[in-house]
């Protein structure tokens, strides 16, 4: 897994256009409504010096409601147009959005354990949830704002400049003065929210790790630490969010009330001309007009900025996911297989993680359809291997056949079909217990999953159980005991059929008759399998025809007595 790359603010936009291509279509007929709002807008101001000039000061009644006619219609269109292009626009970029989303989380699935084991949950949650639903909000609303406000812009800008080009220079005076503080408060804005993204997401990994341990936490009756870190954890959000609220608000405001002023020039100089007798009454109130509507979109497109800070920001943090490149890839040209025997061979394995190695030069055959135990001292590798023969992490050297192929070789989804391992924390989803077991599979039969129920020795379990397979589980499966979680993960393997199974400590929280009768059935429920055990009891490793004693990285075949389940 590499490092990801520090991704430049802007390129977070163009990174959104894959995402926004299948839309263009779409996308431009909103803006051709748009357009069409914006000049039905940009009407208004141009009725009203018809209005002064050709209805009132010449008293022309039929005029009068000719115009008033049209000023009303144009209202009425504008008001329709705009809600069209709202609706429209809000639907396509929730269908942009969950292009984004699903690609994150098929992303998600190809990282490794070591990527979720390093990243913090509560960051990692965060940037799925909020930062991603911070883009949802720019998207829904801001972009679209964006769209019309410049065009609205540029549209009073051009009737101003037919109007009158020499008042126009006067009421664009302060712009230059407008800009510069814009510019100097818009980059502080964004370093600032992306300061106070990081202290949110601080704040929110705390929760998560301070949630997920809350037995520990109140057995150790660590409550008043765990608060006071949470205390210092928030005064660091809420004063960046501060700080960035300020920031923002004078990206707003500031260059807002500096062109204000540049209204009153306006007036001055309009009413001098008029007095002059060298303007229309009709031309100042028009230019006037467009001149204040000229503050909204600015104001609307400053205040903007900090919407789109932040969602650039967020933007940043949701790709410096997908940037994460996984441990393991799977190659172009991967060689698909269908069902294998299941032979398993280590040619000189090396693994190191960021220490000292783990295996060396390791050398191992575990031949097709046998059980196999691995046993060593705690810390010696051998959740190593099984990691490594589902590739959750690729060996530093040497390589691991199944069936002769190199794993690196292989389809992952062919691989995952064929080696399986339950390891050693049984995850459940808070489902019941057959959603469980038949996780992911949605076409299976309950009688298939009666019969791995049984072969994992849940049936006695179940029998007491009102409810039966239809009990849940609870958050995390933690409603049940580690035993019963144990035996629901190792059904749900038995009921895929692989032809390796490895099992991690399977049965560490089982008492001993409940293990002997796991044992018992596990050949039966797979007669053709493989199956490795890691296990440091000898109920369990009684039924293996091998054993395999891993030292010092290497692997010594301690025990190859007759098979016991021949
Ligand atoms: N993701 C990782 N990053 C760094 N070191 C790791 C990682 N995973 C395992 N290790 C280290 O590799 C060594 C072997 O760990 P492994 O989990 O394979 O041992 P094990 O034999 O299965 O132990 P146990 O019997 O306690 O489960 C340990 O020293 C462990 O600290």
């Amino acid at each position: 897994m590499s490092a990801p790359a520090p991704v430049a603010e802007w390129r977070s936009y163009r990174r959104l256009l894959p995402y926004i291509r299948p839309y263009l279509r779409g996308l431009l007929l909103v803006l051709a409504i748009s357009v069409l709002s914006t000049a039905l807008g940009l009407a208004q101001p141009y009725l009203s010096k018809l209005m002064i000039d050709q209805a009132l000061l010449r008293r022309d009644m039929g005029a009068l409601w000719r115009i008033a006619g049209i000023m009303i219609t144009v209202t009425i269109l504008g008001f329709g147009v705009n809600i069209l292009a709202s609706y429209r626009y809000v639907r396509l970029s929730a269908a942009m959005l969950y292009d984004m989303r699903a690609a994150l989380l098929r992303h998600l699935q190809t990282l490794s354990p070591r990527f979720y084991a390093s990243f913090r949950l509560g960051d990692l949650v965060s940037r799925m949830n909020s930062d991603v639903s911070d883009v949802q909000r720019i998207a829904s609303d801001t972009l679209l704002s964006v769209v019309s406000n410049l065009l609205f812009f540029i549209g009073c800008v051009a009737m101003m400049l037919w109007l009158d080009w020499r008042l126009f220079l006067v009421g664009v005076l302060l712009v230059p003065a407008s800009l510069m503080t814009f510019t100097y408060y818009q980059r502080r804005l964004t370093a600032l929210t992306r300061d106070m993204r990081e202290r949110g997401a601080d704040l929110g990994s705390l929760l998560v790790d301070t949630v997920m341990g809350m037995r520990v936490v109140t057995a150790l009756r660590a409550g008043e630490h765990e608060v006071g870190r949470f205390k210092a954890k928030n005064d660091a959000f809420v004063g960046a969010m501060l700080r960035m609220q300020v920031a923002s608000y004078m990206t707003g405001a500031l260059p807002g009330t500096l062109m204000t002023g540049a209204t009153s020039a306006v007036i001055l100089y309009g009413g001098w001309r008029i007095i002059e007798g060298d303007m229309s009454i009709g031309t100042l109130v028009a230019f006037m007009t467009y001149h204040m509507r000229l503050l909204s979109p600015i104001q609307t497109l400053m205040g903007l900025t900090s919407g789109l800070a932040s969602a650039r920001v967020s933007l940043g943090r949701i790709f410096e996911l997908f940037d994460t490149r996984p441990d393991v890839e799977e190659r172009a040209d991967a060689t698909p297989i269908g069902r294998v025997r299941g032979e398993i061979r280590f040619e000189q394995v090396a693994m190191r993680y960021d220490r000292d190695p783990v295996l060396r030069d390791m050398d191992l055959a575990i031949p097709a359809g046998s059980i196999c135990a691995i046993l060593g001292p705690s810390g010696v590798g051998k959740s190593t291997m099984a990691d490594l023969m589902v590739r959750h992490a690729d060996p530093t050297g040497g390589r691991i056949l199944l069936e002769g192929h190199d794993l690196r070789d292989l389809r992952l989804d062919d691989l995952r079909r064929e080696v399986m391992l339950v390891d050693q924390s049984p995850w459940l989803f808070n489902d019941s217990i057959a959603a469980n077991i038949g996780f992911a599979l949605p076409d299976v039969r309950t009688a298939d999953i009666e019969a791995a129920a049984h072969a994992a020795g849940l049936d006695a379990f179940l029998a007491r159980l009102p409810e039966g397979l239809g009990t849940r589980t609870g958050e995390r499966g933690l409603a049940l005991s580690a035993g019963e979680r144990q035996r629901i993960v190792i059904a749900r393997a038995l009921l895929r059929r692989p032809s390796v199974l490895i099992l991690d400590e399977p049965t560490s929280a089982l008492d001993g008759e409940t293990e002997a009768l796991v044992a018992q059935r596990l050949r039966g429920a797979l007669p053709d399998a493989t199956i490795i055990l890691i296990t440091h009891k000898p109920t369990l490793a009684r039924i293996a025809d091998r054993i395999v004693t891993i030292t010092d990285g290497q692997a010594q075949v301690a025990q190859q007595p007759e098979p016991a389940h021949a």
